[in-house]
């Protein structure tokens, strides 16, 4: 143990962390530690050992940066792009699709996905925000009785699965009308165990997971077996159609980026079949890698972040009257108009409020890397090999960055102007990352919410009924008991102010 740590330790002793056991390091640490508590742990943590601090998990070295100026460093580099082992556990579904490629894969697999959320492209995937969003007040408008207590998440989550599947796949899932729907089911049930195998240290050791959970491990590869099936199957289709309707391979090496993407609606998987990477064609497993990962990464993230947003609006009246006055200008008297890209552009104080419940709650808390080599980071020398973690939701609540961190005000973010008149470092607020490595799905994101939140606003006013949040780190922060609400129809005809009586 003393020799294989010895380099490392030689270099690392200057930074402050735990006192680590010999073999077992700082593993004990995290004993008795539940997936609710883990985010309060981490906060401690910055309290005790600051913005910089290492813990060593058996032979493994592991720092937390969340000082804005050592994580500019590290996201705005294209060096520091290698993803940490944590990401591993994703491979059997997403194999090495875009989120957790590395190197030359990741740079040629970014530059053929980029012109896929061309403003153009996404001026027509709005259309199928405001769609799916019928659907979704639909069913919701049974609960608006100004009693019922309703958890919504579940039914976001089903709304956000049948518009990324539409948008990437260019597949109706219909999982909201049919959430038994084989393909629906297996996306749940995998994200959740994804989730569970995150926070569980001996499920995420394959192969402890195969021979002491059996029956979960057998289901989770099932699932990912039907589920690479769909996948292969759409693709296969789609090659075919789109083989006879535009001589795929005579368009495919002459297109430049952008105009694949604009040639006509187009879903994610289109413009990757019609992609080639030094003149030759994308295989099927290498697209369905990259529709997975959209699968996976566009529809759990989202709907978590409207259940925080949603939950926040509905215990703020003020925030919600102010809102729903915005979407009344903007949107005028219709409730059924559908919403345009521009329409959604002007709705600015729902973007500070999205924005603020994302600072709260951020969908993507910590996200990690690993170093190849030995780095020097602003004067800090860390060892190759060490796991590397980013604490957004350390940054976002640092009151001296965000005066009362942890009270929701999304005036903050009118005109981004401070408070105190200070600069503040841009990588202070990084819920879609930033740099190289960022989101490559923030603005798709961003029309989503903006349709959905103005569409069930439109439809209800937000009660506060039920209980309160309890955040919880899986992959993605989500809220254990979902987001607990009450509705009331709106009605249309009267003023917007009565949102506040
Ligand atoms: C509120 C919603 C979302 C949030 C907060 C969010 C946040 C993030 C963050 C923080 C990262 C960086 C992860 C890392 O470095 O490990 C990321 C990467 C990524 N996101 Fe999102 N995301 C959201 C929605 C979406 C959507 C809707 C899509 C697809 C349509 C998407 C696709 C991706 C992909 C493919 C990557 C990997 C990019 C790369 O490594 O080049 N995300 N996202």
């Amino acid at each position: 143990d003393y020799l294989l740590k010895k380099r490392r330790n030689d270099m690392i002793h200057y930074m402050p962390g735990p006192k680590p056991l010999p073999v077992l390091g700082n593993v004990l640490m995290y004993r008795g530690i539940s997936q609710a508590d883990i985010i309060d742990f981490i906060l401690q943590n910055r309290q005790k050992y600051g913005t910089c601090y290492r813990v060593w998990l058996l032979n493994q070295l592991a720092v937390l940066f969340s000082d804005p100026a050592d994580v500019e460093v590290l996201l705005s580099s294209s060096k520091y792009i290698k993803k940490n082992n944590f990401y591993d556990l994703l491979h059997p579904w997403l194999g090495t699709g875009l989120l957790v490629s590395n190197g030359r894969k990741w740079h040629a697999r970014r530059k053929i996905i980029t012109p896929t959320f061309h403003f153009k492209i996404l001026e027509q995937f709005v259309e199928i925000f405001d769609q799916q969003s019928t659907v979704l007040v639909k069913k919701m408008a049974q609960y608006a009785d100004g009693k019922t207590v309703l958890n919504i998440a579940p039914l976001l989550c089903l709304m956000t699965l049948d518009i990324i599947a539409e948008t990437a796949m260019g597949t109706k899932v219909n999982a909201q009308t049919n959430p038994e729907f084989p393909y629906v089911s297996a996306v749940i049930s995998v994200t959740y165990m994804f989730a569970r195998r995150f926070t569980n240290a001996w499920q995420r050791i394959d192969w402890l997971f195969r021979l002491l959970s059996r029956k979960e491990a057998k289901l989770f590869y099932a699932n990912i077996k039907l589920m690479h099936d769909f996948t292969d199957r759409i693709i296969v289709e789609r090659r075919a159609v789109l083989e006879q309707e535009l001589g795929i391979n005579e368009t495919a090496p002459n297109a430049t980026d952008t105009e694949v993407g604009l040639k006509r609606r187009m879903a994610l998987l289109d413009v990757l079949l019609q992609s080639s990477i030094d003149g030759k064609p994308l295989s099927n497993e290498d697209i369905r890698e990259e529709v997975d990962t959209f699968m996976f990464e566009g529809h759990d993230t989202t709907s978590s972040a409207l259940t925080f947003c949603l939950h926040l609006i509905s215990r703020h009246p003020l925030v919600q009257a102010k809102l729903f006055e915005e979407i009344r200008k903007v949107l005028g008297a219709d409730k059924d108009r559908p919403v345009t890209q521009r329409d959604l552009g002007e709705l600015k104080y729902m973007e500070c409020v999205i924005k603020e419940s994302l600072r709260l709650y951020p969908t993507v808390p910590l996200i990690g890397r690993n170093f190849e080599e030995d780095v020097v980071i602003r004067g800090k020398p860390i060892p190759a090999g060490t796991n590397v973690t980013i604490g957004i939701y350390i940054m976002q609540r640092d009151p001296k960055y965000f005066p009362e961190p942890d009270t929701f005000r999304p005036e903050r973010f009118l005109n981004e102007s401070l408070e105190d008149g200070e600069s503040r470092n841009t990588y202070v607020y990084v819920p879609f990352s930033a740099g190289p490595r960022n989101c490559i799905g923030q603005k798709f994101a961003m029309l989503e919410m903006k349709s959905t939140l103005s569409k069930i606003l439109r439809h209800f006013e937000l009660l506060p009924l039920g209980e309160e949040l309890r955040p919880t780190l899986t992959i993605v922060l989500r809220s254990e008991n979902g987001s607990q609400v009450g509705l009331k129809p709106r009605n249309y005809a009267s003023t917007s102010n009565q949102v506040v009586d």
